[in-house]
């Protein structure tokens, strides 16, 4: 394999992916365009400068529609591929991959109509490319782009607008810095009133990409030539004019072999008085030649950057891609695997803000040692046990006998009275702790990145979380408030028996009189007894009651949050967790187009990789070369 073929043959493949990529160059694309930075050569000319013969001189067939009007409406990119001598000849098109048409009349029957597949019937021009790839042995390795003919006026049942489109379309082509110009300008006419050379000259003002085509030498009038265009001297341009002479309408007509016009003008131009010293580098088998030998230089040396730029979007790609998420796939365990993920993604986000990693699992400790506390201290244990409420709670339990020695009945009415109050304060930490655990799992569904695609799901979620934390926090409720009924169900007993008795309070005096039982100092000693039991109390929920908050609640949500929302889940269809994975269009569009392009790109790295790899073997091993 020669360089030259794998060079061109590379460029082609990727051309050819682009197209089925819809990446033509220019349009609407918010991608960079591959397209745009593939050397090629687009041929420009005036209506009937020749530029249809030209081509078919270059392949040596006969296949471009024929007829009135703007018969080029799309772009056609012509690949040529030189096979052996001897192999048949044979075409194919892009859209039609399984077609290889030998008879050419059919191929220009196809153009046709494939123009107007995208046309219509209304004569509109279109840039999207026609692809038609050319086997033959008669050809040069080559990549030429056939554009619409530059026109002056629209003919009937054109739209009015189609001059301008036509510039507008094959400006869009030749200023693009890697196109190749050839500019076919008719030799029977001004080349100062040239449309080719006039477009040519604006957007490559040096002439160092533009390639003058000389046609209808043959038809100038007798006794004049055309030395000074292709001698360079009326318009000057990097590389040198090259002179064709194509058949005639006559030899159309009469249906002329290609291969024979041809041979026809290596005649002419040999035996020309006017252009025999030129013959060598004249006529379309060198023009062939010549732009087959330019195009592969100047991709030669485009290869880095284009390399670089594939690279590039490559990275920009798989960022986006990374960032879009991956493709949601359509059978049901995929889908299942992509929820749990997501779920997954949202849980740990939810552990690390309760484990400290994010913040905010801070404020529940704020509860256990700020709220808590304070509530406890607010309680109205002052009123409670004030002298007048000790004592009317003793005497009612009483009853009709007062009490002999200690009042048993009063003392366990006003600790019950007194320990109902701490309902409130372990009931207030479990809401507390309950509202924290909720907005950590609103910040966490917000930081969760893999959800933010599925609206649906972040929904889900939310509301499965939700229903948890309600269900824990009841659990929680119903553990604090039976801490404190089982704080009134049995009491300390060691606190009592270590309490000083009365008597011996009172220096040892058996004798003091009974009726101070029943005296002021008497309340406000059973007031106090019951103060210090209730403090101590206190104490005691002062602890228990956040271990019972972080047993119920934080460790309940930080171990099973979606335990039920994961049975539930195992439960769908495929139907239902599509419905949970439902994401914005507009994303799934743009990520499909990522996609794409990324296969493009990718296609694009391992065809120059492989082109480098068999270069550098041959270096390596010439030997090997022709085996
Ligand atoms: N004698 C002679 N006739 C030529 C030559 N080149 C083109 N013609 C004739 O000029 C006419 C127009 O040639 P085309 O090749 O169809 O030109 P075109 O630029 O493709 O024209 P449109 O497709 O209409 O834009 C045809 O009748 C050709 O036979 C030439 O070098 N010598």
């Amino acid at each position: 394999m020669t360089t030259m073929e794998s060079l061109i043959g590379l460029v082609n493949r990727i051309q050819r992916a682009c197209t089925v990529l819809g990446d033509y160059g220019g349009g609407d694309n918010t991608f960079s365009s591959l397209w745009e930075a593939l050397p090629s050569v687009a041929v420009v000319g005036g209506q009937s400068s020749g530029k249809s013969s030209v081509l078919e001189s270059i392949v040596g067939r006969d296949f471009l529609p024929r007829g009135s009007g703007i018969v080029t409406r799309r772009p056609l990119v012509l690949q040529l591929h030189k096979t052996d001598e001897g192999s048949q000849e044979y075409a194919e098109f892009l859209h039609l991959p399984k077609r290889r048409f030998t008879d050419f009349g059919a191929v220009r029957n196809e153009i046709q109509e494939e123009t107007d597949r995208i046309t219509g019937k209304t004569k509109q021009i279109s840039p999207v490319p026609i692809h038609l790839s050319i086997y033959s042995p008669n050809v040069v390795n080559l990549t030429l782009i056939d554009l619409p003919g530059l026109t002056k006026v629209a003919v009937e049942g054109q739209p009015e607008t189609i001059v301008e489109d036509i510039e507008t379309m094959v400006r869009s082509y030749v200023e693009k810095p890697n196109c190749i110009i050839l500019a076919i300008s008719p030799a029977n006419q001004d080349i100062a009133t040239s449309d080719a050379i006039k477009l040519a000259r604006e957007v490559d003002p040096s002439g160092d990409r533009t390639f003058g085509v000389l046609t209808k030498l043959d038809l100038m009038d007798k006794g004049t030539n055309a030395l000074d265009v292709l001698e360079g001297r009326s318009y000057r341009l990097q590389h040198p004019w090259v002179g064709i002479v194509n058949r005639s309408q006559a030899d159309i007509n009469k249906n002329v072999d290609m291969i024979v016009a041809r041979r026809k003008e290596r005649e002419y131009f040999a035996t020309s008085p006017d252009y025999g010293h030129l013959a060598s580098k004249m006529g379309s088998e060198y023009l062939a030649k010549l732009l087959s030998q330019h195009l592969e230089n100047v991709i030669r040396s485009r290869i880095p950057s284009i390399t670089s730029l594939i690279n590039k979007s490559i990275d920009e790609l798989e960022s986006e891609m990374d960032h879009l998420g991956r493709p949601i796939a359509l059978d049901a365990g995929a889908q299942l695997y992509t929820v749990l993920e997501v779920c997954r993604a949202f849980e740990r986000i939810f552990k690390e803000h309760l484990d400290g990693g994010r913040p905010g699992g801070d404020r529940i400790y704020g509860v256990f040692d700020n709220q808590l506390p304070a509530a406890l201290k607010k309680l109205p244990f002052d009123r409670h046990l004030s002298l007048q409420n000790v004592r009317r709670v003793v005497s009612e339990a009483d009853g009709y006998q007062p009490h002999l020695i200690a009042p048993e009945q009063g003392y366990r009415r006003l600790i019950e009275g007194a320990l109902n109050y701490f309902r409130g304060p372990a009931e207030a930490s479990v809401d507390a702790v309950h509202f924290v655990l909720k907005e950590l799992v609103r910040k966490s569904i917000g930081e969760t990145q893999e959800l933010k695609r599925f609206p649906t799901l972040q929904a889900d979620i939310a509301a499965a979380a939700n229903e948890a934390l309600e269900r824990f926090r009841d659990e929680s409720k119903k553990t604090v408030v039976r801490l404190v009924d089982m704080e009134s169900s049995y009491l300390t007993v060691d606190f009592f028996r270590k309490l000083p008795q009365e008597v011996e309070n009172k220096g040892g005096n058996p004798q003091a009189p009974v009726t101070d039982r029943y005296g002021e100092g008497h309340f406000r000693r059973i007031g106090s007894n019951v103060s210090s039991y209730v403090g101590m109390v206190s104490d005691t929920l002062k602890n228990t009651i956040p271990k019972a908050v972080v047993f119920c609640q934080v460790k309940e949500a930080k171990q099973s949050l979606l335990a039920r929302f994961y049975t539930q889940l195992g439960k769908k269809e495929g139907k239902q967790l599509s419905q949970m994975l439902d994401e914005d269009p507009a994303l799934m569009e743009r990520r499909q187009q990522c996609a794409k392009r990324l296969e493009l790109y990718k296609a694009a790295r391992d065809e120059i990789d492989s082109g480098n790899t068999l270069k550098t073997r041959e270096k390596k091993n010439p030997s090997r070369e022709g085996q």
